[in-house]
């Protein structure tokens, strides 16, 4: 039986919505891999809807990478679930769930949708690294020659999923895509990370450009935004609400007294259509509308 799927993005960021609701089967690391690799359905990441695991949640959503990883947070995919969700049901509040927690969404509009990502997690092995750092504001890590490191002493924190941060003069003056893998992979960073480059550019802004694990380099990163606004703060580099800018467009990040962070930006629809699996186990891709509207 298939499965209708969304292609959408989020400022960019690639994201494919298969709305598993009324499958009988699930999606594994192969199936996620066979979707990201056809055109009609790439993806930077997959976000599936399926029946809620908790009372009160509207959906449980698993996250996979172009490689099949799973993530326990996509923030630009959350909001294009939530832009689905919105379109079909005529409401705004949403109460999603992944592995990582809950996730509460409000989908004003297409160019407005926030999602309450969580608190954030500063303990390094909540992150995790794979040894102690009693600061994480700034741990000790360098890629580079010793005495002159190309990028150095990054923040790390979790909101859901691994972010390390660096703090840069010019976001644009490195070859993230290929400093972004050796990081992603670093030793420090038992399950991964996804990479950021930041530059500070204002009281309230940040410019920043992500390398994704699973992923690699993307146009935008919700989740990315998330961990930079909150590094910045928590380091003095700006206040607690923040337009974070990326290659594809800008969010607006505020972390709120009550320790949540709340994440508000667009999400559009690319073409939608449904797709299953045959018995060979080859990718079935049936499309039912291209460049539909929200
Ligand atoms: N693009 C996402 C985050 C993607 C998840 C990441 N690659 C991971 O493995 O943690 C976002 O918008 O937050």
């Amino acid at each position: 039986m298939d499965a209708p799927f969304a292609k959408m993005n989020g400022i960019g960021n690639e994201i494919t919505v298969l709305d598993l609701r009324a499958a009988p089967w699930r999606l594994d690391a192969d199936r996620a891999r066979r979707i990201a690799a056809d055109p009609a359905t790439a993806f930077e990441q997959l976000m599936t809807i399926e029946p809620p695991k908790t009372p009160g949640t509207d959906a449980f959503m698993h996250i996979f990478n172009t490689d099949g990883s799973l993530s326990g947070a996509c923030g630009n995919g959350t909001r294009c679930v939530g832009l689905v969700l919105a379109r079909e049901s005529g409401q705004r509040d949403f109460l999603l769930e992944t592995s990582a927690g809950l996730l509460p969404v409000m989908a004003d509009d297409a160019d407005h949708i926030t999602v309450d990502m969580g608190r954030p997690r500063f303990g390094w092995a909540e992150i995790p690294l794979a040894e102690p750092f009693a600061d994480t504001r700034a741990i000790e890590l360098q890629i580079g020659p010793i005495d002159a490191p190309i990028l150095h002493s990054p923040s790390v924190v979790n909101v859901g999923n691994p972010h390390a941060i660096f703090w840069v003069e010019d976001v644009d003056a490195f070859d993230l895509g290929r400093i972004g893998p050796m990081l992603e992979n670093h030793p420090i960073f038992p399950e991964r990370a996804n990479i950021s480059l930041a530059q500070v550019t204002g009281p309230a802004s940040v410019k920043v450009r992500v390398w994704e694990r699973g992923a690699g380099l993307t146009r935008a990163c919700g989740s990315a935004a998330c961990a930079v606004a909150v590094a910045a703060a928590r380091t003095g580099r700006t206040g607690r609400s923040v337009a974070v800018t990326l290659p594809g467009g800008t969010l607006s990040i505020l972390w709120r007294d009550d320790d949540h962070v709340m994440m508000t930006g667009a999400a559009a629809f690319e073409h939608e259509g449904r797709l299953g699996f045959g018995e060979d186990g080859a990718l079935r891709l049936e499309h039912a509308s291209v460049g539909a509207d929200a």
